[in-house]
């Protein structure tokens, strides 16, 4: 049975926050630390390799227990049931949300609507083994006998944000033999430059789509196809350098590949959700099947804490009631991920498309327009980069932006003392953001550099930093195969744990549509040189003027 449908502004806990939080908003996180020399004992938590401190939040004992009430209040346990229950719980498309499967690592049936699906998991997933094994052994050749050498992978949003991030995040791993591109945008330039580097008698194409019918993606397959075929100039070849990764068997036929080079996947995996289906197929030819693997379990086990663990301890239970309490009681308005990896560098942009085509929606459970805030924007750059780019604005501007840290102990580049340079970095950064500096504080400093009271009594307000911004520190060992899936798998749980508080659908993505749509009926007008009058004046004069722009001769 599905999860009530609970409005969280008519919750007691709701109610009792909105106190809460007019008594609390001025309080000082450093006052906090001041008053227990025991804060970060009470406010971080571990699991396995992975610490996180959330103590540097303006939240006490009373924050906390308010918040776990608000989830109890939000049924959110009955809700990971229905979810990890194969419940159809993404009702706006009638379909189960079992991503979980993919990784499920138990041996034991997981049932979507009554149906174990896990013969069919393991099935792709053997099928993924055998052929990443030919890919990286140099058993699988290409046309002209060749072993493959690069892989590009042409797919759009969870078919390619998914894979380029978990690729780039592991590049220590990478098989010494194998390169991986990614080509998404449907602007030629994507295509034509990667198609630059690679040689087709040694490319291997994965048409990653799991509609198999998105514009973009099959815009650039095709140009790929055609590209490929100027050099093998026989279709048959097609077979050894292009696989498909797709739910849509039929669309992969037309398309011209054999079904027998096709990895499947099931319609209860969402898109921003896929990466541990045959979506990551690119990522196992790059990795190898084994760290595969090791990423699919660091996933199964973070899965297990969610589901098995008190929500007073439960990680990413605990990573979405604070992004709860700041983004409907202190006007949040954003959240920032601040990896301190540089192998991270495109995790922030993986849970843009993650958390806000999830928890980007204004109508809840019911269908009725919400009357409360949801899903943030979601944005962030690797540390140190980020600190020389947006950090001013965090430290000392007017909004507030609450900042997930992330940090490796162990570098996988022991160069120099970098390592110690960055978390010397990181540390700095929730410290100085916590605590900030007072007028008091600036004006001593002034006089200890023997500067007179004439001199810097005008500078003292810049230099002043107010603090008591929030941050989550994560610190993990090491980023290996298995952390990076359990990372991954804390932040799409966090993200369920915000949509079930909010009552809204996060595992569809209608606001996509109409663009699209807009954009087919646009297509044929843009194929020829008439006036178009069809649209509003702007659009008809920025059509017109592109028209006119474009024809080289006028
Ligand atoms: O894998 P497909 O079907 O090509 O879809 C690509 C992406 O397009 C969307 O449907 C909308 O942007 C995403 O949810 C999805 O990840």
């Amino acid at each position: 049975m599905a999860f009530p449908k609970v409005n969280p502004t008519q919750t007691n806990a709701w109610k009792q926050l909105t106190v809460h939080a007019e008594q609390t908003r001025d309080r000082q996180i450093k006052d906090l630390f001041a008053q227990d020399a025991d804060r970060f004992k009470k406010f971080s938590l571990t699991f396995e390799d992975i610490l996180l401190d959330y103590s540097k939040n303006n939240i006490s004992d009373q924050t906390k227990s308010l918040l776990l009430q608000l989830a109890e209040e939000s049924q959110l346990k009955q809700a990971i049931e229905a979810m990890f229950g194969g419940e159809a719980i993404n009702a706006t498309e009638g379909r189960s949300v079992l991503h979980t499967a993919l990784r499920n690592r138990s041996g034991k049936p997981v049932y979507s609507e009554g149906k174990d699906v896990m013969l069919d998991v393991n099935g792709v997933l053997a099928q993924m083994e055998k052929f990443s094994n030919q890919i990286i052994s140099g058993e699988w050749k290409g046309y002209t006998g060749k072993a493959i050498t690069d892989i590009v992978n042409i797919g759009i949003g969870g078919s390619d944000l998914g894979p380029v991030m978990v690729t780039e995040a592991l590049k220590p791993y990478w098989k010494s033999n194998m390169s991986v591109h990614f080509v998404s945008n449907v602007d030629g330039t994507h295509i034509v430059e990667t198609l630059k580097k690679v040689n087709p008698e040694t490319t291997l194409f994965m048409i990653a789509s799991k509609t198999f019918t998105t514009q973009e993606t099959m815009a650039n397959a095709h140009s790929a196809r055609n590209w490929f075929l100027t050099s093998a100039k026989d279709e048959s070849l097609v077979a050894k350098h292009f696989v498909a990764l797709s739910t849509n068997a039929k669309e992969v036929q037309k398309f011209g590949i054999d079904t027998a080079n096709m990895f499947g996947f099931w319609d209860w995996v969402g898109g921003r959700y896929s990466l541990w289906s045959a979506i990551g197929l690119s990522i196992a030819c790059t990795i190898g099947f084994d760290n595969f693997k090791a990423l699919l379990e660091g996933a199964y086990a973070m899965d297990q804490h969610f589901q098995t663990t008190p929500f007073a301890e439960n990680i990413p239970v605990t990573l979405g009631l604070l992004g709860v309490w700041y983004n409907n009681f202190f006007d949040a308005q954003s959240h920032a991920i601040l990896p301190y990896d540089q192998y991270m560098h495109r995790f922030a942009a993986y849970f843009q498309q993650g958390d806000m085509e999830s928890n980007g929606k204004y109508v809840d459970r019911n269908g009725t327009p919400v009357t409360y805030s949801t899903g943030p924007v979601i944005w962030g750059e690797p540390g140190t980069n980020g600190q020389h780019a947006f950090y001013q604005l965090i430290h000392q501007g007017t909004k507030l932006i609450p900042c997930d840290f992330i940090a490796p102990a162990i570098t996988h580049n022991a160069i120099g003392n970098h390592h110690t340079l960055l978390m010397s970095n990181f540390f700095a950064q929730t410290e100085a953001l916590m605590k900030g500096k007072t007028e008091a504080e600036v004006r001593d400093e002034f006089i200890k550099a023997g500067k007179s009271e004439t001199e810097f009594a005008p500078l003292v307000p810049f230099k002043v930093f107010q603090g008591n911004r929030p941050t989550n520190s994560i610190l993990v060992k090491r980023i290996t195969p298995y952390t990076l899936g359990s990372l991954i798998a804390m932040y799409e749980h966090k993200i369920f744990v915000q949509g079930v508080i909010w009552n809204i659908y996060s595992f569809d993505q209608w606001g996509v549509e109409l663009g699209k749509q807009l954009a087919s009926k646009i297509l044929p007008e843009l194929e020829t040189e008439e006036e178009v009058t069809s649209h509003d004046s702007s659009t008809n004069g920025l059509i017109n003027a592109f028209k006119s722009m474009r024809n080289i001769s006028k």
